[in-house]
């Protein structure tokens, strides 16, 4: 849509609290979507306040999310503050880039997350779950969210680097965690430490692991066969821009740092909620496990598979709506004049999208609260789900690189467990709290019990 094409500007401004914000910022630091949820019930579908010296917009409306996310795209940057925040380990990578920069890293790197490039990491995925749900043997309760961590990450140790050992696995994971709440408390001030300050020593320790173990991958790979692996890290030393350039070395590493880090963090938190999902509904565990078996038997799942299979497709869509792991999406800011709803933005304003309480809206999601795989299912009749109400992986052309990647890998990964397992609740184990450390996650880590097919 062509902002110059939509009706006349509502000259009024948008409803929403008073003040300059501190209260408000010190309460959504605290709980996030809590505080979005009770401004909307409040004020309605747009929700416009100040926090400081920034002017703050909040949309929930499918259509405003497409207006805002597709139409205006190129008027939008994201949050300066936001990006500082993740450039510290991402460097200038396509998750941080903006403009030509941004266009022209998204488009080298698009070809490596093709489908059919996806395809081809289906047995390194089949690999790395099938070791990870071996080493649970016949024990009767796992750290399911441990767990599925591990797998995510051994699934992108093997399509990013070839490595199918990753002996400092669970220092990396750490590592990762702690970047995360670094990452959470840095968001609500205006400006990060240094980096030698006392107190970022947690940051700093994270950073130092992380970024040696990138580039050791990456020396190690260069200094051996120049990268002709097929695997990520070779496709992205052969991919080149319009102009024949490929990615220099820091470049090269930034983009590695990206696709390991949003590779497996994600999809840990997707399919751990996926876990919660089936525990708490065996009945459906038990129709999805019958397709799964029917299809499979005991073999292991290849690419052709996983369209046979719609019953699971349909479940993560419904766990991804119900616990979207980039619960909100990353702040946009204005670059010019964005027109939106109806009102006229100005250039500098805040934009702020939560898929986690679009996917919860009664008038998109009949019993939004309630797991109903079958909603998906518009073949029998279930009515289409406008488009802008579902979206996990964001909307537009800033939509999630590796989303392909991500859900052929939860298919390969649910497949196996459930040929294998039943997952059920523990007595006594209430539902986990949502809680959002950059991804969604249980506020407790969550335990499942397993019970062998
Ligand atoms: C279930 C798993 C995943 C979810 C829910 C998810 C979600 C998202 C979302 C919502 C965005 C857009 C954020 C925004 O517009 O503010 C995004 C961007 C991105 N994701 Fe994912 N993601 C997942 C898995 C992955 C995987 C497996 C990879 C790579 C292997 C990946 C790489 C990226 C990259 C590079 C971007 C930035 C794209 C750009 O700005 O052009 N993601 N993801």
């Amino acid at each position: 849509m062509n902002t110059h094409t939509l009706p006349s500007v509502n000259a009024a401004l948008p409803p929403g609290p008073a003040g300059l914000g501190f209260d408000r910022l010190r309460a959504l630091r605290l709980d996030y979507l809590g505080n979005v949820r009770a401004w909307h019930a409040q004020y309605g579908d747009v929700v416009r306040q100040r926090f400081v010296h920034l002017v703050d917009y909040s949309f929930l409306h499918p259509e405003h999310i497409r207006e805002i996310l597709v139409a205006s795209h190129e008027q939008l940057i994201r949050w300066e503050r936001g990006t500082e925040v993740f450039a510290s380990a991402h460097g200038h990578s396509v998750l941080v880039a903006e403009g030509a920069a941004w266009k022209r890293q998204r488009q080298m790197l698009q070809p490596a997350f093709s489908p059919k490039r996806v395809e081809g990491f289906v047995p390194r995925m089949v690999e790395a779950a099938r070791d990870g749900i071996a080493a649970w043997g016949d024990a009767p309760v796992i750290d399911f969210e441990g767990a599925m961590t591990q797998t995510t990450m051994a699934v992108i140790m093997r399509a990013l680097f070839s490595r199918a050992d990753v002996q400092q696995g669970r220092d990396i994971a750490a590592a990762v965690h702690d970047l995360g709440i670094e990452a959470m408390k840095e968001f609500y001030w205006p400006v990060s430490a240094p980096l030698w300050a006392p107190w970022k020593a947690r940051k700093r320790r994270a950073l130092q692991l992380l970024d040696r173990f990138i580039e050791g991958e990456i020396q190690a790979r260069l200094a051996s066969s120049g990268g002709a692996q097929d695997d990520l890290l070779g496709l992205m030393v052969e991919a080149q821009d319009a102009s024949g350039h490929g990615l220099d070395p820091r470049g090269l590493r930034d983009e590695c740092m990206t696709t390991f880090l949003a590779g497996h963090e994600t999809t840990a938190a997707a399919l751990t909620w996926w876990g919660w999902c089936m525990a708490s509904h065996p009945e459906e565990q038990a129709r999805i496990a019958d397709e799964v078996g029917s299809v499979l038997g005991d073999r292991a799942p290849t690419a052709a598979d996983l369209a046979l299979m719609p019953r699971l497709a349909r479940s993560f869509k419904e766990s991804l709506r119900l616990y979207p792991p980039a619960a909100a999406l990353f702040s946009r800011r204005t670059t010019a004049p964005v027109r939106v709803a109806g009102y006229e933005l100005p250039p500098g304003s805040m934009i702020r999208l939560t898929p986690a309480l679009t996917h919860r809206d009664p008038r998109w999601f009949e019993d939004p609260e309630a797991f109903r795989p079958e909603r998906f299912d518009t073949a029998s009749g279930h009515p289409e789900i406008p488009r802008g109400a579902w979206l996990p992986f964001g909307a537009g052309p800033r939509v999630c690189l590796g989303s392909h990647f991500a859900l052929t890998e939860m298919s390969v990964v649910a497949a196996q467990i459930l040929q294998r397992h039943a997952l059920h609740v523990l007595p006594g184990q209430a539902a986990p709290a949502p809680r959002l450390d950059i991804t969604l996650r249980p506020d407790a880590a969550l335990h499942l019990g397993l019970r062998r097919r």
